[in-house]
């Protein structure tokens, strides 16, 4: 079969975007796997399929796949893509896009400037909701990794993420330390790891090593994390610029209970066409 696909990019963390309105389309694992491959497929972080809704008052159904076939409950900058693509293909003529995922209902606005901001829903720190581990109830834990003790914040936007706050970031703590908490027994699900270095209480810096990918450009559902991490903590005001490696995104979130809204860009890179 000769799938149609469209690249694209939320600042340099890429997919693959398949409509599956248009015409069904079911992928497995070793299929994900091997599209995702940069040397024998396309290459992408996430595959993300657009969906008809199934539930009344959606518009439609949005289900994201890791590269390594894994399917995940949410990714910020592919919400931004989504609604690009759903919007140029004609798909929908709606600025205001509800949509369903494996974490509930998110909402999308496409604003005239074409940046996108997304409701991520609220934000939990019950480690229950990643899952995480633990017999004590903080918001900051150690854990072990390698020979060192880090102090992680769990957060659960709708995926899980551990949030580390560090001087400076670092080519080989993210790589080494990203992949060791990223399937520490802890995390019975594994998680996605943030180091995050606060520049002021409206700034950070993030790297973000992505479970079932390893480090990417950027990280919607991260930025959310450790920007409500940050908060929580007292080290952030609620309206944060988060620098990550392909570019900036704006995070605001007003406390507990309240949704987490992020803004950024999104971006179209190519059309093709590729055998399953
Ligand atoms: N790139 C994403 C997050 C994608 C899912 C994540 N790797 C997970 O396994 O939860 C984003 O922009 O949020």
């Amino acid at each position: 079969m000769l799938l149609k696909f469209t690249k694209m990019h939320g600042l340099g963390n890429d997919f693959v975007v398949v409509d599956a309105v248009s015409r069904k389309v079911f992928f497995n694992k070793q299929q994900i796997e091997k599209l995702s491959d940069r040397n024998w497929g396309i290459g992408f972080d996430q595959l993300l399929v657009v969906e008809p809704p199934t539930l009344p008052d959606m518009d439609f159904r949005y289900r994201i796949y890791n590269s390594d076939g894994s399917e995940v409950e949410h990714c910020g900058n592919g919400a931004r893509c989504f609604a690009k693509f759903v919007l140029d293909r004609g798909l929908t003529d709606k600025r205001i896009i509800n949509v369903e995922t494996k974490r509930g209902v998110i909402q999308l606005r496409v604003m005239d400037d074409g940046l996108v901001t997304v409701d991520m829903g609220s934000p939990s720190f019950e480690p229950k909701d990643l899952p995480f581990t633990t017999d004590s109830s903080s918001s900051l834990y150690s854990i072990n990794a390698g020979d060192n003790k880090y102090f992680i914040t769990p957060v659960s936007v709708g995926n899980p993420h551990a949030v580390i706050k560090v001087d400076a970031l670092l080519d080989e703590e993210v790589a080494t330390v990203g992949a060791l908490i990223e399937c520490h027994e802890r995390f019975p699900r594994n998680v996605n790891v943030g180091f995050m270095q606060v520049l002021n209480s409206a700034e950070i810096n993030l790297r973000v090593y992505e479970r079932g990918v390893g480090e990417t450009q950027a990280c919607g559902t991260g930025a959310c994390a450790a920007v409500v991490a940050g908060i929580k903590h007292g080290w952030l005001s609620p309206k944060v610029t988060v620098h990550l490696r392909g570019g900036d995104l704006h995070i605001e979130w007003q406390g507990q209970g309240e949704p987490v809204l992020m803004t950024g860009p999104a971006a179209k890179v190519f059309e093709g066409q590729i055998y399953l």
